[in-house]
This record gives C-alpha cells, structure tokens and sequence, in this order.
C-alpha cells in the first residue's frame, strides 16, 4: 500500500494510538466540538459538512494542489487544543459542491471574532485544517487578539504555544472553559452540584521564562549529506509536514536553558557532523535542557544551572524540600506555581485526620514529600510508581528530606492498579479510614480498575491531580457511578485549574473528593 493510499486510510478512520474507542482521544474530543459548534451556529447536520473523498484526496499532500486562499473566514469558536473553528462554504473552493455543502476549517493561532485569510490544508471526515496566512484589521474589535502582546518570532509556526496573542486574564478564561468543556462532555452530573468557584483557574505567578526544562528536536534524514548541515532544531511546526521551527530561542523557557540552546544546537550538528564521517557515536534526535540549582555547600547559597546530559541529576527545590531526579525523567516544569499547589491542597485537607498519605503515580515523590509535613510523627507516606529510576529517586528523596525508610516513608516500583493487593501496601499498615490518597496519573488518566479499588479501600479523601481535565472528567463519572451502586459517598469538594503552563493550552486540574458516608 503506498504511503498516499496509508495516509488517506488513516485519516477516513481517524485511528488514533489508543483506537477510536477512546472517548477522550483528541479526535473524538474535535468531534463533539465541531457538533457543538454546528449546533451553536447554523442547526446543521453533519451531513452538510461531511467532506468527500475527492477533497480528502487531493488534500493530502501539499504538492498535490494549488494554494487556495480563502478571505473574510470569521471564526466562531475554539477548540480546548487552541484552534480557532470557522465554517466555509464549500462552493468557494470546489466546484463539484451544492450550496448546501460547507467545511469546518480548524486553523491554529486564531480566535472567536477573528476575521482572518486561510489556506487550506488537510482535510478530514469533517474538518480541513488552515494555515492562517493573515487577520484582518477589521476584527480586531471583535475579537480578544492582542498580537502586541505576541513576544516570540516564532509564534505563528510554532506548536509550543497557543494563546500568546491573548492577555494573561483572557488565557485563563480559555482554561476554565476548557475544563468547563470536559466535565460538559464527560461527567455532566457534576453540574447539578458543582462546587464553589468550580474550574477557576490559579495564575502562574510567572507567565514567561517560568519552564524547567526544553527538549527541542530535529529531524534527521536517512540519506544526511554535509549539505543538509546545519539541520534546523527545535519544535514542530503547527502546519502538518513542515520541517520542525529552528528555534534559537524560547520565551516560556528560563533564561539558563535559552542561554546553552544555541551551543547545544552547535554541538548536535557537530555529532552529526561526525555521524556523516563515518563515526559510530549514535545521534538522538532529541535533546534536553534541564535547569537545575546548584547549592554552595559553605554558604547555603544556590544558582540556576543548565544541564545537558540525560543521565545528569537534577536538583530541584520546592519550599523547604529538595528533591533529585535524571534530568529526563520528569518533573513538573513549572517551578513558581509548586509551592501554590501544594498550600492549596494543605489547605483544603487540614480539616481532615489521616495518618497515612499514599501517593499513586508518584513519580520522584514530590507531591508525597511535599505534603510530607501535614503527617502526625506516627505518620507514614506509601507511593507508587511504574517507572523504576523514578521510584529509585523518589526513595533517595524521601531520605534527602529526612523521611526514614520504611518507618516514615514507602516507595514501590508497580502498577498503581495492583497498588491495593501488593504486599508492601498492606505491611505499610495504610487504611482508609486514616488515609489521604493523593493520584497524579499522566494524561490517559486513570482506570477503572484503580477507581473500584479506590472506593472500596474509602479513603478520608481524595486529591486527584490530572494534566488532562478530559481524562480527570471521565474517571470521576466513574467514580460516581460506582458510588451509585454503593453505600461508599464522596463529595467534590472543590475543583480548581492551575496554570501550569503560560501562553499554552494547557491546564492542571486539581479536585479533592472528601468522604461524606
Ligand atoms: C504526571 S506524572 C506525575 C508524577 C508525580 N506525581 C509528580 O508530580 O512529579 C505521572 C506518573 O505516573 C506514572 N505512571 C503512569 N502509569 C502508571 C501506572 N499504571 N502505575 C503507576 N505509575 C504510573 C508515570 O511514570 C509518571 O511518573
């Protein structure tokens, strides 16, 4: 099967990695925007946008067809990945099409009341993607685009960031929406009790030069010719197919990490340099900058260092805990909003007794430890985590920050779904009725699998912390149903976003579920 016919196969069943079934997949999640967004504007069906396979054909790759640029293309909406939406009449491009016929255009770095000139992309079952080529002065009025505030030259390609164009109060609405939008769509009982200031979202004290680490990337041809040197590095472009954005500089990224990207830039096109020789040395596509504190032993003193070896140990420091890790194992990237968090959380569960803290999806330990003070002297942290040098490191840190192990501190290597039969769980004496069960899973989110034994294991309460308000949304109706079926009760105490993630998409989402029976 040739590479167009593959390509053309995917994009009619919309496979994505996890297959279609997932509800919460980015393309299903496209899907119920676009339905929202023809229900909101023309009470169209999907029929009329549903676009026909000679267009998805002639689209798939760029040098198939004529730039077509489309003017005065209003958007209406926007999607949680920071697209603007717009709906074209399909007559203006393709003759074959009845009045009746029209194409959803999902075009990066726009907003609602743009009024903007598009060239048109790919297109899908029911959408094309644009490239948006120019916005018209006439709807500035409209719309909430401030481009002064755009500070980077690389904004209108690169798929970092999405919403620099927006003021800093305006990012933060697009995030409450979004997480409005995912419990809209996956757990829309939640709304019939909502808590307090429901998905108001915590600012980042910084919004620019706040991340800790950058892994730009090139990408490297098969047949690499000196020609082809230096090869650009950086991030991938928002158009499909484009070369990635060489990238010297990075404004969400600390000034450590922009200081050492252009010698580490250097350096990999001299090892690629070397690879063309003839040298062995194998070349990773990928690299990483990671900042790191280096501490003056005699004054107490630290500074900001960036490091560029994977294996290279990173310190980190959140209020008075410290905390190690290989610079590419992960840990949360923004350093100004941790101690934010973990007072909030503080906050919220000093009303309850526990003695234990379990820590599932604990990575290097930093929530675990973080919230390590709140514990009685009898009490005891037990976490979990699936990646072994993650755990390695979360147990150095435990010891680091002075929490004994075992008597003050258990870390396990495991599946977090298996957490509630292991044996080191049940010796490290955790029960529910004295215990805080904290759950940062990546962004698929949980399982039901962990969410049954959750409630059976009735923990005083639960915070859980997702990068992925889809996926937290879809695991608390499951949760919910399963208490329908019990005699077990929790309430959604407060859910509240937290910007991790300035001038992006993005947006944690923080609930607490106290046990009420
Ligand atoms: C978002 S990170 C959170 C890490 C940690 N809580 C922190 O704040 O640094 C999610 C972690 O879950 C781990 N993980 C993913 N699936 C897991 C599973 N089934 N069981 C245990 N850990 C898992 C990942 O390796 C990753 O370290």
């Amino acid at each position: 099967m040739s590479i167009r016919h593959k390509l053309y196969k995917s994009i009619l069943s919309r496979k994505t990695k996890r297959g279609t079934t997932d509800k919460t997949s980015r393309d299903n999640i496209r899907q119920r925007e676009i339905h929202d967004l023809l229900k909101s504007q023309h009470d169209m069906s999907l029929d009329s946008i549903k676009i026909p396979e000679h267009l998805i054909h002639k689209y798939l790759f760029m040098k198939n067809y004529e730039d077509v640029h489309i003017d005065g293309v209003k958007v209406l909406d926007v999607t949680n990945e920071g697209e603007g939406l717009a709906i074209i009449p399909r007559q203006r491009y393709d003759s074959d099409a009845s009045e009746n016929d029209f194409t959803v255009v999902a075009i990066p770095k726009t907003v609602p009341g743009d009024i903007v000139t598009v060239s048109l992309r790919r297109h899908h079952m029911f959408f094309a993607e644009a490239e948006l080529i120019l916005v018209s002065r006439k709807s500035r009025k409209q719309s909430r685009r401030n481009d002064r505030l755009v500070v980077c030259k690389h904004f209108s390609k690169c798929s970092g960031c999405q919403l620099q164009m927006l003021s800093y109060e305006d990012q933060l609405q697009f995030k409450k929406r979004t997480i409005e939008k995912a419990y809209r769509y996956f757990f829309p009982q939640i709304f019939d009790n909502l808590p307090p200031n429901f998905a108001e979202v915590m600012p980042s004290p910084m919004q620019f030069a706040y991340r800790t680490k950058l892994t730009p990337h090139a990408q490297i041809p098969k047949d690499l010719k000196s020609e082809d040197l230096p090869l650009p590095v950086g991030f991938l472009d928002v158009r499909a197919m484009q070369p990635v954005v060489d990238v010297d500089s990075c404004a969400v990224a600390s000034p450590e990490i922009n200081m050492a990207l252009p010698k580490e830039k250097v350096r990999f096109n001299q090892d690629l340099e070397g690879l063309i020789d003839g040298s062995k040395k194998k070349v990773d596509p990928t690299f990483v900058l990671r900042l790191s504190i280096r501490i003056d032993h005699n004054t107490g003193e630290f500074e900001d260092v960036c490091l560029t070896k994977r294996k290279n140990v990173v310190t980190e420091k959140v209020d008075e805990y410290v905390f190690q890790l290989e610079a590419n194992e992960f840990f949360q990237n923004n350093r100004s909003i941790l101690p934010i968090l973990l007072d909030y959380i503080k906050c919220n569960v000093k009303s309850i007794d526990y003695n234990y803290i379990v820590d599932a999806y604990c990575g290097c330990g930093f929530l675990g430890i973080g919230l390590s003070s709140t514990l009685p002297d009898e009490g005891k942290l037990f976490g979990i985590e699936i990646a072994l040098k993650a755990i390695k490191y979360a147990a150095h840190n435990a010891k680091i920050n002075g929490l004994h192990i075992p008597t003050k501190a258990v870390f396990v290597e495991g599946n977090s779904d298996e957490m509630f039969k292991m044996k080191e769980f049940a010796e490290c004496g955790a029960v529910g009725e004295e215990a805080l069960v904290l759950m940062n899973p990546s962004r698929k989110g949980s399982t039901p699998a962990f969410m049954k034994q959750l409630l059976e294991f009735r923990p005083k309460a639960i915070v859980y912390i997702s990068c992925n308000p889809f996926t937290q949304a879809r695991d608390l109706a499951d949760f919910e149903a399963l208490q329908r079926r019990s005699t077990t009760k929790y309430r959604i105490k407060a859910l509240t976003g937290f910007d991790f993630y300035p001038q992006t998409k993005h947006v944690e989402s923080v609930a607490i579920l106290e046990l009420i029976e």
